[in-house]
């Protein structure tokens, strides 16, 4: 046990999803509760389900990554029990706090599947954390989340939960997608298409622009937390870091000069009126048959690589480059293939792609790579040694942050009005009753 020690489990804690058909409607008002998410999105997002049966490949995934994860910690000589809990669905987080807590457990690490820090994909998990510790009311002692952060708070608890940090940028994350976007483009030459005219789509999952906003340390947190740091590190530029240390990689296996991409979104939600990141892969594949590009794309790849000519536009004609010869499209943003990504992608805007003629191929999720399990434990480990106070340099391929494991203060705001932070009242949490 000694590589983990102060803890004494793991927790993995995903998003969840539903089980069979009578799940489906349960569990997306779990996901939509407070968050104005119109009701006819719910009944769309719940028709996605139906063509699976009502089971989400989500809890399948997370027992293989549970599985995986188990034996490369085995591997490692680590002794170390690891549950799961789930922010929507069964096994909800406080069942699996509690398994763990029942067995024993004291002191957990918690490890989200969410790779990237936004308030979905970082603060949340903490709140969501926070609740359940809240719910056990006393039945393992005081029950304390983040240590580290929170010391008046942690002091004297018999219960200590704490959470890494995002690992988007760690070493298997951007090897893993590298290799599955390289596996792709072979797939699509020996379909005998010219890959020297594919366009790479990285996508991610949309989140509302003031979320996108609230999604980084502020400039004098970020000086406390990462002094050295001088590089944005918000949501989409966490992308942006990943995809410029993937590029090269890609590059140099497929023996290609150069690659034109353009980050997309997809499983935009809420209202109408509400800003989201865009463009969607949808819109941006009908545009790329039509010869155009995303001006994001262009002032990206200007950043990204530097050079004049990544910057040159993308309409054929005048620049007589050849149009796009087909896509593929990477979700850089999921790590396994749950629905997004099985729905948002392998149905429909590979709908998009053969409507308007485009070759598709999907990238295949890091979920089973080895490099990237062993990045996971990375993680862990380093937390680890965190929280037994020694000096620990994050590992880390994009240069880029979030090196935290506990939000500063303003990190990773929802951006939406109305919704509960971190540290508000148990009646505000009760506010957040989940259906079972
Ligand atoms: C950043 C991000 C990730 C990646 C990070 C992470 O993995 O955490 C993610 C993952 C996932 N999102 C998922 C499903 C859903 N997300 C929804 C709604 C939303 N997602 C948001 C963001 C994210 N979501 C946001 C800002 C909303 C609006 C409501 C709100 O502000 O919270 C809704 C409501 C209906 C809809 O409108 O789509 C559903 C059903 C599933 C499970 C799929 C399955 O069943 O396999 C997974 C892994
Ligand atoms: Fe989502």
């Amino acid at each position: 046990m000694r590589g983990l020690t102060p803890y004494d489990a793991v927790l993995l804690l995903s998003y969840g999803g539903p089980n069979g058909p009578e799940d489906v409607l349960p569990f997306l008002r779990n996901a939509t509760r407070g968050r104005g998410i119109p009701e006819e999105r719910l009944l769309a997002v719940g028709r996605h389900y139906e063509r699976f049966k009502g089971v989400s490949p989500i809890n399948a995934w997370n027992r293989r990554l549970l599985a995986d994860l188990r034996r490369e910690l085995r591997r490692r000589g680590h002794e170390i029990p690891v549950g799961w809990g789930n922010r929507n669905w069964h096994p909800f987080v406080d069942e699996g706090l509690a398994e763990l807590a029942d067995a024993g457990a004291r002191r957990i690490l918690v490890l989200p599947t969410s790779a990237y820090a936004s308030y979905s994909g970082c603060r949340q998990y903490r709140e969501d954390l926070d609740s359940a510790l809240a719910s056990f009311e006393g039945r393992y002692g005081h029950a304390a989340l983040g240590a580290e952060s929170s010391a008046d708070n942690a002091e004297g608890a018999s219960l200590i939960v704490d959470k890494v940090r995002p690992f988007y940028n760690t070493p298997g994350m951007v090897g893993a997608q590298a290799k599955a976007i390289a596996a792709a483009y072979r797939r699509l030459a020996d379909d005998g298409i010219d890959v020297e005219n594919v366009r790479l789509v990285l996508v991610t999952h949309s989140i509302p622009v003031a979320m996108e906003e609230g999604s980084a340390p502020t400039e004098a947190e970020r000086s406390s937390i990462a002094p050295d740091l001088s590089t944005e590190i918000s949501y989409v530029a966490q992308h942006r870091a990943l995809i410029r240390a993937l590029l090269p990689l890609v590059r140099g296996s497929l023996g290609l000069s150069r690659i034109e991409w353009d980050l997309a979104f997809c499983s935009r939600s809420g209202p109408a009126w509400s800003r989201w990141l865009e463009p969607d892969v949808n819109d941006l594949l009908e545009e790329l048959a039509d010869g155009g590009a995303g001006d994001e794309r262009r002032e990206l790849e200007r950043k990204a690589d530097g050079g004049p000519t990544h910057g040159r536009p993308a309409r054929k004609g005048p620049t007589g480059r050849p149009p796009v010869s087909g896509v593929v499209v990477a979700p850089i943003g999921f790590i396994y293939d749950h629905m997004e990504v099985v729905y948002d992608l392998d149905v429909e805007a590979r709908g998009t792609a053969a409507k308007v003629g485009l070759p598709y191929e999907r990238a295949a999720t890091v979920s089973t790579d080895g490099d990237f399990i062993a990045s996971l434990v990375d993680v862990l480990e380093e937390r680890a040694a965190q929280a037994r106070g020694e000096d620990v340099q994050p590992v880390t391929l994009t240069g880029a942050g979030p090196f935290h494991t506990v939000c500063p203060e303003q990190c990773c705001r929802s951006g939406r009005p109305g919704v509960r932070q971190q540290g508000e009242s148990d009646a505000a949490r009760a506010g957040l009753r989940l259906e079972r």
